[in-house]
């Protein structure tokens, strides 16, 4: 081991300082050529070439270097500087390393990614890095980021190679670089280092070309100085805010003369510094065990791969270059303005579209606004930097078409609207009248709907956008197949309701008829007007249903409800017929047909000889027959009875339950007992109407008594006639009388007459009857109120008898 960290001391003349007098081919530049040259322990590898690859064959390397199973026992260290300050000089002086060297002749940069190459004679990796801040790679600094920052977590030691005159600047020093890489340090190691998992690291500051004017101490200071400075204005994370820059760091700093104008020096201070990183007893030391990552030989190649995979993935170091940083704050810009632009012109048809307008060519509209937005940002931004202006075209696309997508949207929900209406407008149009087929109209209006829709919404449809319209569209198909079943049931609802209109008007004249006459097929005749009526309009309503659509269960309710209806109208035009005063006045003029007109037809005067009380009741027991007749739906054919389910109603009428055998009860018992009652009452007036006409025939006065009355009045006459004074009283009677008639008071005279003489009449009937005829009435009257409870009874029995039993 002791040889592995023996103090080899190579001379100085027989360093290589430029690869052609090492004999090295230069490294071509992307290129692992063989991943190694020279040969033996100088052979040198590309770890990480200049486009940020890894080399696979760091292990091999390690091995052929001797270093695999070393264990603990090894170094690694690394440089850090700027580009061509002699970093590969230093490393091949101090660790007899074979790194090209720059062509002075050339100067162009030497070093293109990082280098390892083992110490001569010693166990230590060296790594050579690319030097930052080259004309090469100009703005781009995100290798040196990267590679800065690999090194730093990678190595031991790094060595930080400055010339004196770079000491105090800001970029020059790196100092902004070492900011970045401490602080994306920090976030991914820093809490390994913190636990000790990931030992310290020592920054060596190596000042170049030290003259000697400002000594080395007032150097350090200032270095000193800016680093904590740096470190204090670092963006830690949270759990590391308290950290100091010596929690994770050891800073040492030394300083070489100029090489070319002292070389002796030089020398001696190369020799200095080499023994502090060989004699391990020094005190000043470098390789200390604190800074050793712990990781054993053959898992350096794996662990570094993995630092620099890390490195890799940091989103933190991607930081823009300044042509992109102008590219960003231009491109934003222009993008501003273009947007600015655009959102007038969007703006001009938002509040149409707000208010529920469809704006007319609206996608021709959009269309033209983002082209102009787009050429106008591109004339102006495509000048900048190429990444930069494409991601920001990218950015503003997306603004364009997310300010136009409310616009389109709205546009859809506008046309769904606008369609729906037409929709519900072309249906009613093509419902006009009664000869239309609701499904063609339906078809025709969809059809019409959905292509209105589907054309305003692709004109609408920009390009390049993941706007859909489909959505939509199902919802307005929806939508109007909700409208068109909604009008489907209310035209069945409307076709019902009007077949129920004919019906009635159908049923209602037959029905009048059959009632009035009151025939024992009376309910035969109705029921059977009936049956054909409602058989028409079923046939009605199916051949409608038809071009509905309707479906199997929508007929065989319409069809249930159709009949329940009919019944009902049925039973209602019934009801009309058999009311109280309707029902009494048919048994009325049944009875008077009976009892005042005889066989032929002819009005009957009643004399004295006629059996009155024969004829009353025969009539009175023929009507009677017809209450119970009319009490109860009951035809003589059975085949003509009709049966409806009773059962809850649906929803076309009413909400009650239907109880058909109820319905089939015209009059309930205690009904006709009050109609037989009622009737009767009438019919004894007839009774005692017939029999009072005998009474007055009889009681009429004879004519001989008016002779009597001329020849008993005729010397009054006389004595008028020739008395001046009866005369003049006669006179004045007719004068008066001519004056009345002149002005046209007869009317009311007469009327005044004729109460007075109607009143005068029925005085004297009255008495010329009390004196006449009160010995002939008082029988039969009599016989007729005694008889009237028995017969009461008995007339209630009877039509209680022929009620026809309950169905
Ligand atoms: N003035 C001066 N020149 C030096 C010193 N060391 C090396 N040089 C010269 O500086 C030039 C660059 O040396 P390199 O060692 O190639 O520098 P580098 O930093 O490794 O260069 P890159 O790898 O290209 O970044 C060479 O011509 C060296 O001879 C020094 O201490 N002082």
């Amino acid at each position: 081991m002791s040889s592995l960290n023996g103090d080899v001391s190579p001379t100085p003349s027989s360093q290589p300082d430029t690869p052609q007098a090492n004999g090295i081919r230069p490294a071509v530049n992307g290129h692992f050529p063989s991943n190694s040259e020279s040969s033996g322990s100088s052979e040198r590898i590309q770890v990480i070439n200049d486009e940020k690859n890894f080399t696979q064959d760091l292990t091999a390397q390690i091995q052929r270097w001797g270093l695999r199973d070393v264990g603990f026992n090894y170094n690694i260290v690394a440089v850090f500087g700027s580009q061509s300050t002699g970093k590969s000089t230093l490393l091949n002086r101090l660790f007899g390393t074979t790194f090209d060297v720059m062509d002075e002749s050339k100067r162009q940069q030497t070093t293109k990614g990082i280098w390892m190459c083992r110490g001569k004679g010693m166990g230590v990796m060296v790594m050579d890095v690319e030097g930052t801040d080259g004309r090469e790679r100009g703005e781009d600094q995100d290798f040196e980021r990267k590679s800065a920052l690999f090194s730093l977590a990678s190595s031991e030691v790094l060595i930080i190679n400055l010339w004196e005159h770079q000491v105090g600047l800001y970029q020059g020093a790196n100092m902004g670089l070492l900011k970045t890489v401490f602080e994306v340090n920090l976030g991914l190691f820093g809490k390994k280092a913190q636990e000790g998992t990931s030992g310290r690291t020592l920054l060596l500051f190596v000042i170049r070309d030290h003259i000697g004017v400002t000594p080395l101490a007032n150097l350090q200071a200032t270095l000193t100085a800016d680093l904590t400075k740096i470190w204090e204005s670092l963006a830690k994370p949270q759990e590391l805010q308290d950290r100091q820059l010596s929690d994770y760091f050891d800073l040492a700093f030394t300083a070489l003369p100029h090489k070319i104008l002292a070389a002796d020096q030089f020398e001696s201070e190369i020799q200095q510094l080499r023994r502090r990183f060989v004699d391990k007893e020094r005190d000043d030391y470098l390789f200390k065990s604190a800074y050793h990552k712990r990781i054993p030989a053959d898992g350096v190649a794996f662990y570094m791969e993995n630092i620099w995979e890390q490195v890799q993935t940091n989103k933190d170091l991607d930081l823009p270059t300044q042509q992109e940083l102008l590219a960003q704050f231009r491109c934003d810009e222009i993008s501003s303005a273009a947007q600015a632009e655009f959102n007038e012109q969007s703006k001009s048809q938002r509040r149409p579209i707000e208010a529920g307008r469809v704006v007319e060519g609206l996608g021709g509209l959009m269309r033209n606004w983002k082209t102009q937005a787009l050429t106008r940002y591109d004339r102006d931004a495509s000048r900048y930097h190429q990444g930069v202006y494409k991601r920001k075209r990218a950015d503003l696309l997306a603004v364009l078409d997310s300010t136009l997508s409310p616009l389109f949207l709205g546009q859809l929900k506008n046309m769904h609207k606008l369609c729906l209406v037409a929709f519900k407008k072309e249906m009613l149009d093509g419902m006009r009248g009664d000869e239309y087929n609701f499904a063609d109209v339906v078809g025709k209006a969809r059809d019409k709907c959905e292509t209105r829709f589907t054309e305003g919404a692709k004109e609408a449809l920009l390009e390049d956008t993941d706007w859909t319209w489909e959505d939509e569209l199902e919802l307005l198909r929806e939508e109007v197949n909700n409208v068109a079943d909604q009008c489907r049931k209310d035209e069945t609802k409307k076709m019902v309701n009007l077949i129920e209109r004919n019906f009635k008007r159908q049923i209602s004249e037959p029905v009048d008829l059959s009632l009035n006459k009151a025939s024992p097929d009376m309910w035969d005749k109705v029921l059977s007007t009936f049956r054909s009526t409602l058989d028409k309009a079923e046939s009605t309503y199916l051949v409608k249903a038809k071009s509905f659509n309707c479906t199997d269960e929508e007929n065989t309710t319409a069809i249930a409800s159709l009949r329940k209806r009919a019944w009902l109208a049925l039973r209602a035009k019934i009801d009309e017929q058999t009311a109280d005063t309707v029902i009494l006045g048919k048994l009325r003029a049944h009875f008077e047909e009976r009892f005042r007109y005889d066989d032929h037809g002819v009005p009957r005067v009643w004399r004295p000889e006629d059996d009155i009380d024969g004829a009353f009741k025969k009539a009175k027991d023929q009507t009677l027959d017809l209450i119970p007749r009319y009490s109860k739906i009951a035809p003589l054919d059975s085949s003509l009875e009709y049966t409806l389910p009773s059962e809850p109603s649906d929803s076309l009428s009413s909400s009650e339950d239907f109880d058909f055998p109820a319905t089939l009860i015209i009059f309930s018992e205690t009904k006709s007992l009050d109609l037989v009652s009622r009737f009767r009452r009438d019919a004894d007036a007839y009774y005692v109407e017939a029999k009072r006409s005998t009474v007055s025939s009889i009681a009429q006065i004879p004519y001989w008594m008016y002779g009597v009355l001329v020849v008993l009045g005729w010397n009054e006459a006389m004595v008028v006639l020739f008395n001046p004074l009866y005369f003049t009283f006669l006179l004045t009677a007719l004068a008066s009388a001519y004056a009345i008639i002149k002005l046209g008071l007869t009317g009311p005279l007469i009327q005044v007459s004729r109460t007075v003489a109607g009143e005068v009449q029925r005085q004297a009937s009255q008495r010329l009857r009390e004196h006449f005829s009160q010995p002939m009435l008082a029988q039969p009257v009599r016989a007729s109120s005694v008889g009237s409870d028995y017969e009461e009874d008995r007339d209630q029995d009877q039509v209680l008898k022929r009620r026809p039993e309950p169905m």
